[in-house]
């Protein structure tokens, strides 16, 4: 849980990013603490990647702010990492490549996730979770104050993705650090997650999980996604106040933004029914 004292890690104000016709991130407004999971959900495209790049300082937006804590280390676990076929490279090798990596603290972060016996296999071999994990890893090996995770659960089997649920929190309390999340899969967002900021160009809304509650404009927008809380407790989904409608560029409808026509993303986003 987030203490009342919490020190604000990063800080994201103003954000807009146009890229094209498309205003995809508008006036994006966010601050992550110490000690603070936060989970960023939104469709696909809406912009959850191009605020990470900017959060992370890869990417300029077009007009905003981002104040880092002085100091700040951030853990990165990028959405896809691609190792050449070629390269003859074991997991151990490719952690030791990290900044300041040493080979105790590999093994220590190898044990503590569960992934000892990979230690020795080439990377290009492993399965989709256990690449995760050797990039989460990788990420942790830096000691970061803040971890940055993009779509942690691609490729992650029912039981990995719960598995690495309870490791989030966990982690958090070891390390004290901030967590932040990005992702279009609902399912992330029952992850121990203190925060919940729902993106769609815009922040439509952010709050504890349980703070925003069931809505059918919520369901409209991420229903397609829903689990069963009865098979897969853990997954039980999370809805929110979604008091307002999209136009097909993500501007919120009515708004004087709202009259960009995107040809493609307008097919898109009428099969998705989304609002
Ligand atoms: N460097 C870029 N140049 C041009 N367009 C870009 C660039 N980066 C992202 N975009 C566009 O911005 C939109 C948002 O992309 P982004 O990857 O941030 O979305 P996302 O929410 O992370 O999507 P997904 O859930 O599919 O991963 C997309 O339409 C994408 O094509």
């Amino acid at each position: 849980m987030v203490k009342a004292e919490a020190e604000i890690l990063i800080q994201a104000q103003g954000i807009n990013q146009t890229w094209g016709s498309r205003h995809v991130l508008q006036n994006i407004d966010l601050a992550i603490s110490e000690n603070e999971i936060v989970t960023i959900i939104g469709p696909n495209g809406c912009g959850k990647s191009s605020l990470l790049r900017i959060l992370l300082g890869l990417h300029t937006p077009d007009s905003g702010k981002v104040t880092r804590r002085k100091g700040l280390r951030i853990g990165y676990m990028p959405q896809n990492l691609r190792i050449d076929d070629r390269l003859p490279l074991s997991v151990t090798g490719f952690l030791m490549l990290a900044p300041g990596a040493r080979k105790a603290r590999v093994q220590e972060w190898l044990e503590r996730l569960s992934i000892t016996a990979l230690a020795t296999q080439p990377v290009q071999r492993l399965s989709g979770g256990e690449w995760q994990r050797v990039l989460l890893a990788r990420a942790l090996l830096i000691e970061p104050h803040l971890l940055v995770l993009d779509e942690p659960v691609q490729g992650v089997d029912i039981q990995g993705q719960r598995e690495l649920y309870k490791l989030l929190p966990e982690l958090r309390n070891e390390l004290g650090c901030g967590i932040v999340l990005v992702s279009h899969d609902l399912h992330l967002v029952m992850a121990a997650t203190d925060r919940v900021i729902c993106l769609n160009g815009h922040v439509c809304c952010s709050g504890h999980p349980d703070q925003v509650s069931i809505s059918d404009e919520y369901n409209s927008l991420f229903g397609h996604q829903l689990v069963v809380p009865e098979i897969v407790p853990e997954l039980a989904h999370y809805t929110h106040h979604h008091d307002h409608k999209h136009c097909v560029d993500g501007h919120v409808e009515g708004s004087e933004e709202c009259d960009h026509v995107d040809p493609v993303n307008s097919a898109v986003n009428k099969e998705r029914k989304h609002d």
